[in-house]
């Protein structure tokens, strides 16, 4: 059977990044990506600005949605603190299996859990079934469409707290209007945009960071 893209990314790192190394495999991503196959990963300029944001927030409790390969899954993890925890939602089953061994190669695997499924049915059980409080960082990188359903979730099932932060990529490309006009019109978020770039494109792009003010 041809091997889909995802898995040559996979096979890739395995091939040339340095097992236990989170930085290598994301560098070795972010080189495979932007020299032979284009992949919906975050990518290395606006990781940056994930990172950055990351630094500030120092989150212990994190949820992703939409883990694909385990790109952003291994960026962030690399910069978490020992008893931090990342919960990544993925309902791919292939996708899920390639990040399952993108992020035991990097060596993460005991900060980052995935939760196979989709994120509408997982949200809601992430207090009783994964021992979640409340979330410190959320990362949206998921279907667009599914940003303001989503982030209606996290709030009806009380999952925000003061100072909860909101990361939404591609929120000009591919877009996410109703997810924007929702949370820049809430005032218990207070909203920031971060223009970019699509990854390794030269197309504008931008995440929003969201606030939650409780
Ligand atoms: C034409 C074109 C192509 C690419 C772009 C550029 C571009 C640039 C980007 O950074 C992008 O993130 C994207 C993009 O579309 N991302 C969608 C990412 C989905 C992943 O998440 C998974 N998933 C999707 N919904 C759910 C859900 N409910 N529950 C659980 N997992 C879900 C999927 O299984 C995938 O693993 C696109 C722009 C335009
Ligand atoms: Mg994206």
């Amino acid at each position: 059977m041809a091997q889909s893209k995802e898995e040559r990314i996979l096979n890739f790192v395995l091939q040339n990044a340095v097992r236990g190394d989170p930085q290598s495999v994301v560098d070795t991503i972010d080189k495979y990506c932007s020299q032979k196959e284009w992949a919906m990963n975050v990518g290395p300029e606006k990781g940056l600005i994930l990172d950055k944001i990351l630094e500030e927030t120092k989150p212990s409790v994190l949820l992703e949605l939409g883990t694909y390969c385990g790109y952003s899954a291994v960026r962030i993890a690399r910069l978490l603190k020992p008893s931090a925890r990342l919960l990544t939602v993925e309902f791919n089953p292939d996708f899920a299996a390639i990040a399952r061994q993108m992020i035991e190669f990097a060596g993460v695997q005991d900060k980052v859990k995935i939760l196979e499924g989709p994120s509408e049915t997982i949200i809601p059980q992430l207090k009783k079934k994964h021992e979640v409080d409340t979330l410190d960082f959320v990362f949206l990188d998921h279907w667009k469409d599914r940003y303001l359903p989503d982030t209606i979730l996290l709030l009806d099932h009380g999952l925000l707290r003061k100072g909860s932060v909101i990361l939404a990529d591609n929120v000009i490309v591919p877009g996410a209007p109703e997810f924007i006009k929702y949370i820049r019109n809430n005032n218990r978020f207070e909203c920031t945009n971060y223009p970019s770039h699509v990854e390794y494109m030269k197309v504008k792009d931008a995440m929003e960071k969201a606030v939650f003010v409780g």
